[in-house]
């Protein structure tokens, strides 16, 4: 009942052009089978573009991306959708379904067309609603949920499609704290190959084993999160000053944020 053994995803020089622009290229990445992996970078450096050529929105201009040695852009698409769930940024507001009916759309690779809910469809999602918290939002209208509520109820469709490959396009957006850690604490415990655009750093370092960062279209360092997440890259990158201390609770590397270059002496409000 649960989703098969995870494999490999491998991006192999990985080059997506829009309306003849080059916005990514040259991306190799490797994320082992169970492996979590983060993409991080600042706004506009091609982080959804990238994860578009991976769950099959945008194809690649040259290069590939390779799921347990598989094509994943060869494959049948019932197939690929048996293999990967994304978590996109696109809203679905537009369309006139519940919860539980957007829930239940994680189980279309799995059925024939206008195919009666199998047990096995009623338990998978059932059990993605509940693990996700909003078994109370299947009655209601998708499009009038908040945009947290939404969030949940879209990673709930990415579970119920039970595929070991899930790519998450910034999954915390929207979410308070709580469902912050909650949303990846459950990712984390399902045990699937995961990767993830995250804009939060601090969540990057808590969650995945390993990180990537993008900018310009380019990957410009990989590593650990004590590796990557140093205060040199991170005011490169992102232009902020970063001290980095161990998370006292967990060990795991800590960003104190502040500007670049601190105005009127940093005093605290109020
Ligand atoms: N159709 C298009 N034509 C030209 N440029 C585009 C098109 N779509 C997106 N872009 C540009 O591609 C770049 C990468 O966008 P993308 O959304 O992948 O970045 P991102 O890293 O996910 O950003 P963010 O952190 O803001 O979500 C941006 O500069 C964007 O303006």
């Amino acid at each position: 009942m649960s989703a098969p053994k995870p494999a490999a995803l491998v991006l192999d020089g990985v080059r997506v052009d829009l309306s003849g622009v080059r916005i990514v290229s040259g991306i190799d990445i490797a994320v082992g089978p169970g492996e979590r992996v983060g993409l991080i970078g600042p706004n506009g450096s091609g982080k959804s573009t990238l994860l578009r050529a991976v769950y099959r929105h945008l194809r690649p201009h040259s290069g590939g991306v390779r799921y347990g040695g598989a094509d994943l852009w060869r494959l049948p698409p019932r197939q690929a959708a048996r293999a990967i769930a994304a978590l996109p940024q696109e809203n679905h507001a537009d369309l006139e379904l519940t919860g539980y009916e957007m829930a239940a759309m994680g189980r279309t690779p799995h059925k024939g067309p206008f195919a009666a809910d199998t047990d096995e469809d009623r338990a998978a999602i059932g059990e993605a609603l509940r693990r996700t918290g909003t078994e109370h939002l299947a009655g209601r209208a998708f499009a009038g949920l908040s945009g947290g509520e939404k969030q949940r109820v879209l990673l709930a469709r990415a579970l119920a499609q039970r595929t070991p490959l899930l790519v998450l396009d910034e999954p915390t957006n929207h979410l308070d704290v709580r469902h912050q850690f909650e949303l990846l604490d459950l990712v984390s415990a399902s045990g699937r190959t995961v990767l993830a655009a995250l804009h939060d750093l601090n969540l990057a370092a808590a969650y995945c084993h390993r990180l990537y960062v993008l900018d310009g279209g380019r990957v410009t360092a990989a590593g650990t999160p004590e590796e990557v997440l140093t205060e040199r890259l991170v005011a490169e990158v992102f232009g902020v000053h970063a001290q980095v201390v161990a998370n006292p609770r967990t060990g795991r590397p800590h960003l104190i944020l502040n500007p670049a270059e601190p105005s009127g002496g940093g005093a605290a409000p109020g």
